[in-house]
C-alpha cells in the first residue's frame, strides 16, 4: 500500500500534470477509432439480474488548449464495472478521475470532445431517468431542512405517483437507516453560520437523496473528500453495503483512501495523466504498483514505465477479454423509466419545501421585513403629515420615487438565499428530479405570502404616517404596486442568477441594471429631458420604474388639489395638471394599465428565466455532440439540436 499512497501524493501532481500537457495533441486523433460522441447502453447484466454492467473501450476526452489545438485529459481508457461491485477510480490530483466519472455518467462539459465506446451489454440507449445517479463532491443541500425533511421531500419529488405517500415515507425511512442517519434525522443540515450535521453526515444525506430511486448505477465523485479517516470509512462502508445487498454497480473516484477504505473496493482503476496505470482487482494492485515503481527514477519515467508495464501485463489482456465478453453477451435493454412524480405533485412539493426554507432562512425575507419597517418609519417621519402645500408636491414625488426605486431595489437582499436555492435546483435538475418549470412555479408560489407581507406592513406604515391620499382603493393600489415591483426585481434577479455564475457578481450586475433603469425611469430626469439615444429610446420604455413612478403618481395626485405658488393667479392647482405639466406623466391611460404592464413583466421575466435555463440545457449537450461529431453527423445535429441522442 505504501507505494500506492506515494503515487497518489500531491507532491507528484506538478510532474504528472506536466507530463499530460506534453502529449502531442495531434497524436491523439489517429489513435482514436472514431471521433464521435459516446453512447451509454443499459440492459440486464450477464447473469440475468436487473443490474447494469458498464464497459468502456478506448475512451478519449480532449479539451481545447487555447492555441487552436486540443489537449487530452483521458487517453484510451478501457475498463468495466459490474453489478454488485465497487470500482475505485484513483490517481493523483488532476489525473482525470472526475473527467472519467463525468464521461461515464454522460455529464461532460460543453467544451470537451470525446471518442470511444461506453456500453452496457451491447445496447445503444441513453441512461433512463432513475437507472443511474450521480453524487457530486459538494453537498448542495437546503441547509434549513432537517435530514428527515430533506429526504422526505426528495422522495415525494422523485418517486412516482403510483406509490402512496406512506410508501414514499417508508422508502425514505429505509434509506435513512441504510445510510446510518436515523439518530440525526431531526437535526437540521446546517451550513454557513448555523452548525448542523458533520461533513460525513452531509455526504450521507447527499447519497441518501440519490439512492431513493434505487438506481442500478451509482457514480460518486470523491465521496470521502474533506472527511477524516473514521468518517471516510463509515461513509464508504455504508456505500459498500449498498452494492452487496442490492446488486448495484458503483463507481467512485477517491483520493488517498486508508487501507481499510481501500479494501472495501473490488476493483481499482488507477490513472496517471489520463492514462491507465492499473485496472483490476484491488487485491492484486499492490504487487503491480510496487513492481513498476522500482529504482530512483523521476515521476514521469515511473509513470511511463507503469503505463507500459500495465499494457504488456496479463491484467491488461484480462480487462480486454472481460470487456469484450460483457459486450458479446448482450442483455435485454432496460425499459425506459418514465416514473417521475407528476408535474402537479412536483410543483406542490417544491412550493411546500421552498415555503419552509424561506420561513426558516432569516436572510430570505425576515431580515428584509425588519429593514423595510425601519425604512418605512424613516420615510413616515421625514415626510410626516405631508399636507397639501405647494412644496408637498415635490415631497410627495420624492417619497413615491424612493418607494418605487429604493424599497424595490432592496429586494436584492434576498439574492444570496436565492443563489443557494439555485444550486440545489441545478443539482436536482442534473439528476433528473424535476424540471425548471416546476422550480419556477414552486419558487413563485412560495414567495407570494412573504412578498405580500413585506409590501403590506412597511407600505402601510409609510403610507399612513406620510398622509398620502385617503381612501382604501388608493392604499391597495400603492401596496399592490410595491408588491409587484418586488416580484419584478426578484424575477430580474432570477434571470441574473441564470446567467452570472456567482452571487457577488450577480448582486453587482443586478444593482447596475436597476441603477440604469432608475436613472432612465423619468423621475430623476423628466421624460422630455432624457437624452434620446439609449435613455429615452429604448430604456425609458423598458425600465419598469417608468410604469411604477407613473402608476404611483397617478394614484396619488389624481383627485387632489394643492395650494398654488402663483401670486394673484389660481389659488389652487389640481393633481391632473401636476401630473401632466410637472411630472410629464402619460395621462392617456389609467394607473391600472401601469400595474397590468408591471404584472405582465413579472410573467415575462419568469418566462425568460425558464427559456434561458432550458436553452442552456439543450444547447450544452448539442455543442458537445457537435464538437465530437463528424461532418455528416454535425449536420444532423444542426438540423435537430434537441436530439442529442444521435449515436455515433
Ligand atoms: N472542461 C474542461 N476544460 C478544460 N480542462 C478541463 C476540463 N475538465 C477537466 N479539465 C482538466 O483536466 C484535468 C483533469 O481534471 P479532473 O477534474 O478530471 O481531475 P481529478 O483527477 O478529478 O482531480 P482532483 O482529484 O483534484 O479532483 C485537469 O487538469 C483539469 O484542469
Amino acid at each position: 500500500m505504501a507505494s500506492l499512497h506515494n503515487f497518489n501524493s500531491a507532491s507528484t501532481h506538478t510532474n504528472l500534470e506536466k507530463s499530460s500537457l506534453e502529449v502531442e495533441p495531434n497524436s491523439i486523433m489517429p489513435r482514436c477509432r472514431d471521433v464521435h460522441a459516446v453512447t451509454i447502453e443499459c440492459g440486464l447484466n450477464n447473469d440475468g439480474d436487473a443490474g447494469i454492467s458498464l464497459t468502456w473501450e478506448d475512451l478519449w476526452v480532449t479539451v481545447p488548449d487555447g492555441k487552436g489545438s486540443s489537449r487530452p485529459i483521458i487517453q484510451g481508457l478501457t475498463g468495466y464495472a459490474r453489478p454488485g461491485q465497487l470500482l475505485a477510480i484513483m490517481g493523483p490530483s488532476g489525473c482525470g478521475k472526475s473527467t472519467l466519472l463525468d464521461t461515464l455518467a454522460g455529464r461532460l462539459g460543453a467544451n470537451t470532445r470525446q471518442a470511444g465506446d461506453i456500453l452496457i451489454n451491447g445496447h445503444k440507449q441513453k441512461l433512463a431517468y432513475g437507472t443511474s445517479a450521480y453524487v457530486t463532491q459538494d453537498d448542495t443541500l437546503l441547509t434549513t431542512l432537517t435530514v428527515r425533511e430533506a429526504v422526505y421531500y426528495s422522495a415525494q419529488l422523485q418517486l412516482p405517483n403510483s406509490m402512496s405517500k406512506s410508501e414514499k415515507k417508508e422508502r425514505a425511512d429505509m434509506t435513512i437507516r441504510e445510510m446510518g442517519l436515523q439518530d440525526s434525522e431531526n437535526t437540521r443540515i446546517g451550513g454557513w453560520g448555523a452548525k448542523g450535521l458533520s461533513g460525513g453526515q452531509k455526504r450521507r444525506v447527499s447519497i441518501c437523496i440519490e439512492i431513493l430511486k434505487r438506481p442500478k448505477l451509482l457514480f460518486l465523485d470523491e465521496p470521502t473528500s474533506g472527511l477524516d479517516s473514521a468518517a471516510s470509512y463509515y461513509v464508504m462502508s455504508r456505500i459498500a453495503r449498498l452494492d452487496q445487498r442490492q446488486g448495484r454497480t458503483i463507481i467512485a473516484s477517491i483520493h488517498q483512501p486508508s487501507s481499510e477504505v481501500f479494501e472495501l473496493f473490488h476493483n481499482l482503476c488507477l490513472l496517471s495523466s489520463g492514462r491507465t496505470v492499473y485496472f483490476g482487482p484491488t487485491s492484486a494492485a499492490n504487487e503491480d504498483i510496487e513492481e513498476g515503481s522500482t529504482g530512483k527514477k523521476s515521476t514521469e519515467e515511473v509513470i511511463s514505465i507503469l503505463v507500459k508495464s500495465y499494457k504488456s501485463s496479463d491484467g491488461y489482456q484480462q480487462v480486454q477479454r472481460q470487456v469484450s465478453e460483457i459486450c458479446k453477451r448482450e442483455g435485454r435493454a432496460l425499459e425506459k423509466s418514465r416514473s417521475h412524480a407528476s408535474f402537479l405533485t412536483q410543483c406542490l412539493v417544491l412550493t411546500k419545501r421552498s415555503f419552509v426554507n424561506m420561513y426558516r432562512d432569516l436572510g430570505y425575507y425576515w431580515l428584509r421585513l425588519a429593514i423595510y419597517v425601519a425604512l418605512a418609519l424613516g420615510l413616515g417621519t421625514i415626510y410626516y403629515d405631508i399636507g397639501f402645500s405647494y412644496s408637498s408636491i415635490q415631497a410627495r414625488g420624492a417619497m413615491l420615487a424612493f418607494v418605487a426605486s429604493f424599497l424595490t431595489f432592496m429586494t436584492i437582499g434576498g439574492f444570496p438565499s436565492f443563489v443557494e436555492d439555485m444550486k440545489v435546483f441545478e443539482r436536482e435538475r442534473l439528476n433528473g428530479h424535476y424540471g425548471p418549470s416546476a422550480f419556477v412555479i414552486g419558487n413563485t408560489l412560495s414567495s407570494l405570502p412573504y412578498s405580500f407581507l413585506i409590501s403590506l406592513i412597511p407600505g402601510a406604515i409609510a403610507y399612513y404616517l406620510t398622509g398620502l391620499q385617503k381612501g382604501c382603493e388608493h392604499f391597495i393600489y400603492f401596496a399592490a404596486m410595491l408588491f409587484t415591483c418586488m416580484m419584478l426585481v426578484e424575477s430580474l434577479m432570477m434571470i441574473v442568477a441564470s446567467i452570472v455564475p456567482n452571487f457577488l457578481m450577480g448582486i453587482i450586475t443586478g444593482a447596475g441594471i436597476q441603477g440604469l433603469m432608475i436613472l432612465g425611469g423619468g423621475f430623476f430626469r423628466l421624460p422630455d429631458d432624457l437624452p434620446k439615444p439609449f435613455w429615452r429610446y429604448p430604456l425609458f420604455y423598458i425600465a419598469f420604474h417608468r410604469y411604477a413612478y407613473q402608476g404611483m403618481f397617478k394614484n396619488e395626485f389624481e383627485g387632489l388639489r394643492f395650494a398654488s405658488n402663483q401670486v394673484g393667479g389660481h389659488k389652487t392647482i389640481n393633481g391632473e395638471d401636476v401630473l401632466r405639466n410637472m411630472w410629464e406623466v402619460d395621462m392617456d391611460y389609467s394607473k391600472w394599465v401601469d400595474l397590468a404592464i408591471l404584472l405582465s413583466m413579472v410573467v415575462l421575466y419568469r418566462l425568460m428565466f425558464l427559456v434561458i435555463i432550458k436553452t442552456v440545457e439543450n444547447v450544452k449537450p448539442a455543442i458537445r455532440a457537435l464538437m465530437s461529431a463528424n461532418p455528416k453527423q454535425a449536420a444532423q445535429i444542426m438540423m435537430n439540436p434537441s436530439d442529442t441522442s444521435i449515436h455515433m
